[in-house]
């Protein structure tokens, strides 16, 4: 069986294929990026989602750029409109900054965008690998939204250790919470483990903290958009509902990202919560379900406390926020 991998560059035609996440999982499909304009599309409408898949895709858009015209206004253009399209996951920043210093290094961007995708592959081997240390035979793991093979290069970060776990041999299981309003959970996560042959079991979100409360649930472990230096985690909205809950139900909360999720410069005042159309609520597949003139409130993402969080897994360590 091929693991998941969401983003493909074809040296051939000089493209970028992306599977179009808003179809699946009904439909498999894919969206190819012959310009960085394709690419800026591709992010903004969610073609490609998670944080270290959107700093992958936006390095090749800026190889793209580069392929059509090397002139720096025509680069530096790119750059911006590819920063405009989503504000809250560093790894965006992150990757459109080295390429543009690699720019005025004069190293080539295609090779430099082929370069950081295959350390993120790399990089979510090593979460993995790491990662499932903390998981046991037999675990029942929570995890929220998409951090998978379709949130990075391959294999994820949150189901990065829950791959791995399965890898080593250990009888672990997943609840999924199907996370509105763009049900990344229910629509990616459990298409992904399924595939992979992992059980794994759908939730409406209001349905964990009930499964914590009966004793059904070992631990969590979510993936991350933005860790600060104070390790306050910028993920999907609902983590910070979960660690709360984990909190009270004394469950480890695991968060897993590697070092390109990391932002050691701002502070939690800093930082750009992402708020969507207000559509992404008001209806369900086309269906509208909020009444005419009811306003709406569609934060992407939330932001969780150090307090809240049991440990971080990336690529080289396990770091322990609340150790004295
Ligand atoms: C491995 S990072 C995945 C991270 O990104 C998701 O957000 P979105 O689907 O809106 O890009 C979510 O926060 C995941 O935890």
């Amino acid at each position: 069986m091929d693991d998941i991998r969401p983003i493909i560059w074809n040296e051939d035609d000089k493209e970028l294929i992306l599977i179009d996440q808003r179809k699946l999982p009904n439909k498999l499909e894919y969206f190819t990026c012959k310009t960085y304009k394709d690419v800026v599309v591709a992010i903004k409408d969610m073609v490609v989602r998670g944080a270290p898949a959107i700093g992958v895709s936006a390095a090749y858009g800026m190889a793209l750029a580069e392929l059509e015209n090397s002139d720096d206004e025509f680069i530096c253009r790119a750059y911006k409109e590819l920063k405009l399209t989503r504000p809250t996951a560093v790894n965006l920043f992150w990757a459109l900054d080295k390429c543009m210093d690699s720019f005025k290094k004069g190293v080539n961007l295609l090779d430099e965008a082929k370069k950081i995708h295959e350390e993120d592959i790399q990089l979510c081997k090593k979460i993995g690998e790491l990662g499932q240390t903390l998981f046991d035979d037999g675990d029942v793991i929570l995890t929220h939204c998409n951090a998978g093979a379709l949130a990075t290069s391959a294999y994820g970060t949150a189901l990065s250790a829950i791959r791995f776990a399965k890898y080593a041999g250990k009888n672990v299981s997943v609840i999924s919470d199907e996370t509105r309003p763009r049900l990344q959970g229910a629509k990616l996560t459990c298409f992904e483990l399924h595939y992979e042959g992992i059980p794994t079991t759908a939730i409406s979100d209001n349905t964990a903290g009930f499964l914590m409360k009966q004793g059904k649930i070992d631990k969590i472990i979510v993936g991350a958009d933005r860790i600060l230096s104070d390790y306050h985690v910028f993920n999907k909205i609902g983590t910070y509902s979960l660690a709360i809950l984990a909190k009270y139900h004394n469950i480890p909360f695991y968060v897993a990202a590697p070092y390109s999720t990391f932002d050691f410069e701002n502070t939690v005042e800093d930082i750009e919560i992402e708020q969507r159309s207000a559509e992404e609520v008001m209806y369900v597949d086309g269906v509208r379900i909020v009444a005419e003139g009811v306003p709406v409130i569609n934060y992407a993402f939330d932001c969780t406390p150090p307090e809240l969080i049991t440990a971080i897994i990336t690529e080289d360590k396990i770091i322990y926020p609340n150790k004295k």
